[in-house]
This record gives C-alpha cells, sequence and structure tokens, in this order.
C-alpha cells in the first residue's frame, strides 16, 4: 500500500520567503528586528486565514455555571469581587500605575505580572565538584528576546499558565468582606497573552501556523474549562505612543529587553488599538467582547503631579463603580 503524504505549504513561510522577512523578527543583539511594515499586510491575512481555521471548531459557548467558592455573587449572578485588567504596551507604565491604585483604596488588590518567574525558571539540577548540587536557573524572558522564533511558543505556554495561576487567586479576606467596591487587578490577563502577544508572534512569523493552531487550542479548552472564573469585568487601557514607551524602556534598563526595537513596540500598539479600541481582532469568548474598557492617557507624567493622580484616582473608581 502506498502512503502519500501531502505537506501543506506554510503561507507565512511563504510570504516570510516571497518578502525576504526571514527574520521577522530577533531580537537577539545581533539580529535587529526587521523596520518597516514590509509584508505585514499579507502576514495578517494569512493570520486571519488560519485563525478562522482553528477557531470553526473552537467557538466558545461558556462553560456550565462554575461557581467562584471563593468570590461569592451578587443576586444577578456577578461576582462580588469584580476582575478587572490592566492592559497596554511594554513599559507604558503598567506597575507604576497599579501601584498607584494600591495605595489609593483598601478595596482594591493588585496582582503583580509574574515576570520574575519568567526570569527565574529551575530547569534541574546541576552537579557540582564535590558531590555538592545547584539549582540550575533559565530565564525564559531572555531567551525569548533573544532568540523569538526558536522560544516564542514555549514562552507563551508559561506566560499564560502563569497569568491563569494569577487570575485564579482567590481574593483575600479584606475584599471579601469590603463593604465597597472590591475589585482585584491583573496587570495583563490571559487574553492579552493571545490577542495581543500570541497573535502578534504569530503575524511576525516568531511562532508558526503549526504551534499557533495549537495554542489557540489549549487556549480555548482552558478558557472553557474554568470558565467564569477567568472572566473580567472590565479593562483598563493604558494608552501612549510607542516612541513614549520606548522612552521608558530605556530608562527603566531591565537587561532583557536591551534589543527591543521601536517597530516591536508599534506592532503590539496596533494589536492593542485593534483589540481595545477599534474592536476589530477577532474574539472568542462571548463575554470579552462585551467586556468594558476605560482608556486612559498613560503619556502625562503622574508620579510627581498630585493633581493628575488625582484626576486617574477618580476616574478609575467610577468606572469600578459602574462594573
Ligand atoms: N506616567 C509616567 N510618567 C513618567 N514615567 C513613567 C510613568 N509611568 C511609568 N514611568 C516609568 O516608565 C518605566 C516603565 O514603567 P513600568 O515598569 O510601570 O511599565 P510597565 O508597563 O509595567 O512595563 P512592562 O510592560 O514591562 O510590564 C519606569 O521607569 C517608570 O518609572
Ligand atoms: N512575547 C511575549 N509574550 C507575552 O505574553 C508577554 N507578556 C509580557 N511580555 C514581555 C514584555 C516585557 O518585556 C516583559 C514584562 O512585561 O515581558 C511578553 N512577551
Amino acid at each position: 500500500m502506498m502512503l502519500t503524504l501531502y505537506r501543506r505549504v506554510n503561507p507565512v513561510n511563504k510570504i516570510k520567503k516571497l518578502t525576504g522577512l526571514t527574520r521577522v523578527i530577533g531580537f537577539g543583539h545581533n539580529e535587529p528586528p526587521a523596520q518597516g511594515e514590509a509584508g505585514n499586510t499579507t502576514i495578517t491575512q494569512a493570520a486571519h486565514e488560519f485563525s478562522t481555521m482553528a477557531n470553526e471548531a473552537d467557538s466558545i459557548s461558556r462553560s456550565s455555571s462554575r461557581c467562584l467558592s471563593s468570590n461569592t455573587s451578587t443576586p444577578d449572578g456577578n461576582p462580588r469581587v469584580k476582575r478587572v485588567s490592566i492592559e497596554g504596551n511594554i513599559a507604558v507604565g503598567k506597575s507604576t500605575f497599579a501601584r498607584l491604585l494600591q495605595s489609593a483604596s483598601p478595596d482594591w488588590e493588585v496582582v503583580a505580572e509574574p515576570v520574575s518567574k519568567w526570569q527565574n525558571i529551575e530547569s534541574g539540577t546541576m552537579k557540582g565538584t564535590c558531590a555538592s548540587s545547584q539549582t540550575a536557573v533559565s530565564n525564559l524572558l531572555q531567551m525569548m528576546y533573544q532568540d523569538a522564533q526558536r522560544w516564542s511558543y514555549t514562552f507563551q505556554t508559561y506566560s499564560c499558565m502563569s497569568r491563569l495561576r494569577t487570575q485564579l487567586q482567590p481574593p483575600p479576606a479584606r475584599l471579601l468582606s469590603s463593604e465597597g467596591t472590591p475589585v482585584q487587578v491583573y496587570e495583563r490577563s490571559v487574553y492579552s497573552d493571545r490577542y495581543i502577544f500570541a497573535l502578534n508572534m504569530f503575524e511576525l512569523g516568531c511562532i508558526n501556523s503549526t504551534e499557533w493552531a495549537i495554542y489557540q487550542d489549549w487556549h480555548s479548552l482552558l478558557m472553557e474549562q474554568f470558565g467564569h472564573q477567568v472572566e473580567l469585568e472590565g479593562i483598563i487601557y493604558l494608552r501612549a505612543l510607542p516612541q513614549k514607551c520606548m522612552e521608558r524602556l530605556q530608562r527603566r534598563g531591565r537587561s532583557e529587553e536591551k534589543g527591543v526595537k521601536l517597530d516591536y513596540l508599534n506592532k503590539l500598539h496596533i494589536q492593542h488599538e485593534r483589540w481595545l479600541v477599534e474592536k476589530s481582532t477577532e474574539l472568542h469568548f462571548e463575554k470579552l467582547k462585551h467586556v468594558p474598557v476605560l482608556q486612559l492617557d498613560a503619556s502625562v507624567e503622574f508620579q510627581s503631579d498630585p493633581d493628575v493622580r488625582e484626576q486617574f484616582v477618580t476616574k478609575v473608581t467610577n468606572f469600578f463603580n459602574n462594573l
């Protein structure tokens, strides 16, 4: 019997060959990311083709109502403690803003992005010379920036898993007994993992079509299984132009981000705008399509200006009260 194997042509690879974008995004210090938008539209079309294919069987019906054991519901079925994520480009100021919120009200609990986990993955033990052993530690954030094509898929599996853990953390007792509007605030979410970063890496060719299909498959399964526990009631979008984010990124000087180029921040900015402003990103979770978004101008300097800080806190308070 003869077996015929058909090899599907990966349109992204084909496009990369056509446009010469063989290393669409190399953050490694010897591999600057390609400048300009060459080929991006076509890659985006290919991305859409694949995301449609991978998701036909994947349209999510919300999982049968899984109750939050640690977050009691109001009579209308909504969780007592609201859940909001802060979204925005790299170095736009999410952690800084989160600290401001944390100090503004005891009813708000901020949960940081698990960056330090990505920088310190215990990856086994190394035998030392004199019978001692040392723990080997990998920095996945650095590995991803140095060789995006090799490590992006691995990075997205780990970032998404660690975000899921973060979002599943029960609210602290203080929030459960609050008489105001208690809110758990996450720095980014399982949704930006998919609709900002993983999607962007796919469009850049750093995640191939097989990896993207697999990512979407398990992401949808997890969202379905964890149902209401990972849903958000609101999103705060901190918006600033990529140039401003670049200035802050450089000022912060995180060593892993040395190779990040303005072009990459431009692309991430576009993904945020599509998802949160233009609403043109194809989403697969019904509730997410209707989550209210509070957009704040993050380009203003608020650290040294108490009036600006107060205005931000007032806007956020009103937003939370209306969720
Ligand atoms: N409103 C602001 N005005 C001026 N500088 C700011 C402002 N917000 C943050 N910064 C500075 O910009 C840098 C990046 O801020 P921060 O670490 O809060 O960004 P981030 O969005 O959390 O980053 P990441 O995307 O890596 O998680 C820091 O050096 C911080 O002090
Ligand atoms: N590739 C990729 N996928 C993600 O889901 C993701 N989330 C955050 N980051 C990068 C941005 C900052 O450098 C740093 C801290 O936010 O980590 C990500 N990078």
